[in-house]
């Protein structure tokens, strides 16, 4: 698995998102991360319009829902061109098969797909608290990731503290996506489970995702850079 950097797309509408994009010069195109905000204000059509300027597209839309919904509203996403997509592991196998098979082009090909495991922004005492899961946040995500690695799926959204022992438990090529990545001077805003860029390239993280430490930066483009150097070497 070739380990990238992923922008988080996180603006509110088309005009802010390719603002953003066209501050990088023409041959530089980062792989992009369209969420629930972008998608919903403008739809398929953004992803097809990101697509075609050359970007990778994860499309993160974390479905959850019974499996007989999840399987036709990823047969939807099928026919987008994106690179990867997402589901909540919390919805269970049978949700998670269905999503697969529903996501398979008739051709059989796919975009990756990925379950998150617990969220970023979830700490111990929430996990514990608030979700009622009495056991450490590293045992509730190993539990997910097996999971979804026992119902084909291609890995998991985990945070990078996680992430060594994912590949440890689901094997190599077990992709690990990892949120939560904060340089040594950035806020760490909601965001609980972090790391800087430089650790989580040891870390066994394949693809880390970074929003408004880049995004929100003064100079996005060589925050974006920095990034890519601190990750990648
Ligand atoms: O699935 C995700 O992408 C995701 C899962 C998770 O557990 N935590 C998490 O932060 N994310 C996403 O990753 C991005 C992180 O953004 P920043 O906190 O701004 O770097 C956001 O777009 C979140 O929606």
């Amino acid at each position: 698995m070739q380990k990238d950097v992923i922008i988080a797309l996180d603006f509110p509408d088309r005009k802010e998102a390719l603002a953003f994009l066209d501050q990088f010069p023409a041959g530089e195109k980062p792989f992009v991360k369209i969420g629930m905000e972008l998608f919903y204000a403008e739809g398929p059509d953004m992803v097809r319009e990101i697509k075609a300027r050359g970007h990778r597209i994860f499309l993160d839309l974390k479905l959850h829902d019974i499996p007989n919904t999840v399987r036709r509203a990823m047969a939807v996403l099928s026919r987008l061109d994106v690179d990867m997509v997402n589901l909540h592991a919390a919805g269970a196998s049978e949700m998670m098969k269905g999503a697969l098979e529903g996501l398979t082009r008739p051709d059989g090909t796919r975009p990756l797909l990925i379950a998150v495991t617990q969220l970023t922004s979830t700490d111990e005492a929430a996990l514990k608290n608030e979700l009622l899961i009495d056991v450490p946040m590293a045992e509730t995500v190993m539990r997910y990731a097996k999971n979804a690695a026992d119902s084909g799926l291609d890995g998991v959204v985990c945070s990078p503290l996680e992430a060594a022992l994912v590949k440890e438990r689901c094997g190599a090529g077990f992709v690990t996506v990892t949120p939560g990545i904060r340089f040594a001077d950035s806020e760490a805003g909601d965001q609980k489970r972090i790391m800087t860029p430089e650790r989580a390239a040891r870390s066994g993280c394949d693809f880390i995702v970074v929003g408004r430490p880049i995004t929100k930066a003064s100079d996005p483009v060589a925050a974006y850079r920095r990034a890519v150097a601190d990750f990648l070497g």
